[in-house]
């Protein structure tokens, strides 16, 4: 199977490596367009065939897969340069990872009824730990969406919605979500150098913590609450520390405004 890769910034990249790491496809089978020289370095060093523009892909290239992981802003404009790959009897499926964009947009950008699915991926797709969710129009066969399973299960959880206006709640959750959790160790490995600790004990200690409880919680039957109560012991160190976070207008009210914004930019994005 080829898959072309339109767009090998952050999220391209970060799939790349996952497929490539995973050995899900062969470097070979892999061909990457993108303009900027340092990226486009950065991609080859994964073994896979790197293009400057879509004009320099070999003319025979019947790709199973193409997917763009460019800016929302120009992903129409960059379509075009792929129409050929949608015209009949071509059997090849486009995946958009942008933020925003409607299926109907992205078909309209290449023609009436191609096969189109939205994922949402996210970066820890890098180490084969994200969340990825897909969506999926009518023109998409059940064996075309098998082969995209396929791929983004090589990146992570995969997740599939019908109602593609639930797309832009997941990218305020999961697409950015890992954004808050770095914003979390940053601020606290901050604290802990705050209250004393040497930059790399807190680096370290803040980094461990976020890590090992997320595993838990993953692992464990309890809920997060639970896990949270278990924690706590009355009257102790963890209960003071929660009752600044769990404040009125404390983290969950923050994140909650926080998503809501993320899932906002998210609609206008689409407009
Ligand atoms: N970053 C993330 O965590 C996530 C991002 N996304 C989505 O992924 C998409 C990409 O985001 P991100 O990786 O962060 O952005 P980046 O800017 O890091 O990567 C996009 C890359 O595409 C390149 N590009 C522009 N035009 C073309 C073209 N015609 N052909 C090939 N490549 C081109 C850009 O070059 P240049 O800079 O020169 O324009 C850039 O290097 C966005 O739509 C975003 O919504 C989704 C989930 C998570
Ligand atoms: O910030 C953004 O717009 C992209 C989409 C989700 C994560 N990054």
């Amino acid at each position: 199977m080829s898959v072309v890769l339109v767009g090998c910034g952050n999220m391209g990249f970060a799939m790349l490596r996952g497929w490539i790491g995973t050995g899900t496809l062969p470097p070979g089978n892999v061909h990457v367009v993108e303009p900027l020289d340092t990226l486009r370095l950065r991609a080859e060093d994964q073994g896979v065939n790197v293009h400057s523009t879509a004009a320099s892909l070999p003319a025979a290239l019947a790709p199973a897969i193409v997917i763009v992981a460019v800016k929302p802003q120009v992903i129409g404009d960059v379509l075009a340069d792929y129409g050929r790959y949608a015209q009949p009897g071509r059997d090849t499926i486009f995946v958009s990872v942008a933020a925003g964009v409607r299926i109907d947009r992205l078909e309209h950008a290449l023609a009436p009824g191609a096969p189109v699915v939205r994922v949402m991926p996210n970066t820890p797709a890098a180490v084969g730990h994200g969340a990825m969710v897909m969506c999926a129009n009518p023109s998409v066969t059940d064996r075309q969406l098998a082969a995209v399973r396929q791929l983004m299960a090589a990146s992570g959880e995969v997740t599939e919605i019908a109602d593609e206006a639930l797309m832009d709640a997941v990218t305020a959750v999961s697409g950015s979500g890992p954004a808050y959790v770095f914003h979390l160790i940053e601020a606290l490995s901050e604290a802990g150098r705050a209250v004393g600790l040497p930059d790399e004990i807190a680096g370290r200690l803040a980094m461990q913590t976020v890590f090992g409880a997320a595993a838990y919680a993953r692992e464990s039957a309890d809920d997060p609450g639970t896990l949270r109560e278990q924690v706590t012991s009355p009257n102790g160190t963890t209960a003071a520390a929660l009752d600044v976070l769990m404040r009125p207008g404390g983290l969950a009210a923050l994140i909650g405004e926080a998503v809501t914004a993320a899932r906002d930019r998210a609609v206008e994005l689409g407009r």
